[in-house]
């Protein structure tokens, strides 16, 4: 993959533009980006990454890799923008939440196509990544996606139908914990600590934990026992979780960015 061009230049575009051209995956002077009409934001990912800006659309032929980096709203007319520059050679992978791979080979044309569900994580290599693949994608360029996404966390191939559920998961998870984290800072500093305070102890609270998961492999539940002393603080605390129906709430929002994508997926 010589060429590979951005369509949408963005927050998740330029995620994992950072992690690509930091990791030295992806050489900057093989990434193109081009947006609808921001040129600041285009000369701002070339001077921060050094990547190419796109001068015309013909140039968008001799690409070897097309990524959807846009808002799924905007992916109909985006895909009618390129259409007809678009070279018979040139794959396509979307990182656009929702939309099938079967309206992208009804806009693109029939052609190896990737759809990938990373998070904003790619920027610092720690992304959480599904990806699926319609059957024209070889093993070879199987196998470069992976690497690809590798190199900015993890990936996991899962069935198309599934990315809904990634997304809503690993996909919007990021968000789901800064929210966690704004709540654990308002409380924190009722209590009178600082919120630079309860960052620092709470940022390594959930990197802490995240790293027990991964190094101890052992079930969350025997490792949040381990916590819990019996008329302890921590039972205290789950048990007005429980009493303010913690579950339920976890379960509505996933449910939720589920059902999301899925009207995505129909245009809604
Ligand atoms: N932000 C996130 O955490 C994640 C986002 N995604 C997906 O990535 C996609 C992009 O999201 P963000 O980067 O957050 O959005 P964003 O709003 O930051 O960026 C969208 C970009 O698309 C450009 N654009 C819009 N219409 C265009 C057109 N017709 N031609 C060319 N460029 C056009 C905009 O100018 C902008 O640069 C979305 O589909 C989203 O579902 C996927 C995983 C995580
Ligand atoms: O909120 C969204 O729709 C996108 C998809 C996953 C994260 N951000």
């Amino acid at each position: 993959m010589q060429k590979i061009l951005f369509l949408g230049a963005g927050s998740m575009a330029e995620a994992l533009i950072h992690g690509w051209v930091e990791e030295e995956v992806v050489p900057a002077e093989h990434i193109y980006v081009t947006n609808r009409s921001n040129s600041e934001r285009l000369a701002l990912l070339h001077q921060k990454y050094g990547v190419n800006i796109l001068e015309n659309k013909e140039d968008i032929f001799s690409m070897d890799l097309l990524i959807l980096a846009i808002k799924p709203k905007d992916v109909k007319a985006a895909m009618e923008d390129v259409k007809d520059y678009i070279g018979p050679e040139t794959a396509v992978l979307s990182v656009v939440a929702g939309i099938a791979i079967e309206t992208i080979e009804e806009g693109l044309g029939s052609r190896p196509i990737a759809r990938v569900m990373p998070n904003t994580s790619a920027t610092i290599g720690m992304s959480a990544s599904g990806i699926a693949f319609n059957n024209q994608v070889s093993q070879v360029h199987k196998a470069l996606y992976l690497q690809m996404l590798e190199a900015v966390g993890i990936v996991i191939e899962v069935d198309e139908d599934k990315l809904h559920a990634v997304t809503a998961l690993s996909g919007s998870g990021p968000a789901y914990l800064y929210y966690l984290l704004e709540a654990w800072e308002s409380v924190g500093t009722e209590f009178g600590l600082s919120k630079e305070v309860v960052r620092q102890l709470m940022v390594q609270t959930i990197a802490g934990s995240a790293a027990m998961l991964k190094s101890v492999k052992e079930e969350p539940d025997v490792l949040r026992k381990k916590v819990t002393s019996p008329g302890g603080t921590t039972e205290a605390g789950i048990r007005a979780l429980e009493s303010n129906r913690f579950n339920e709430a976890i379960f509505a929002c996933i449910k939720s960015a589920e059902a999301r994508s899925r009207e995505l997926a129909k245009g809604e």
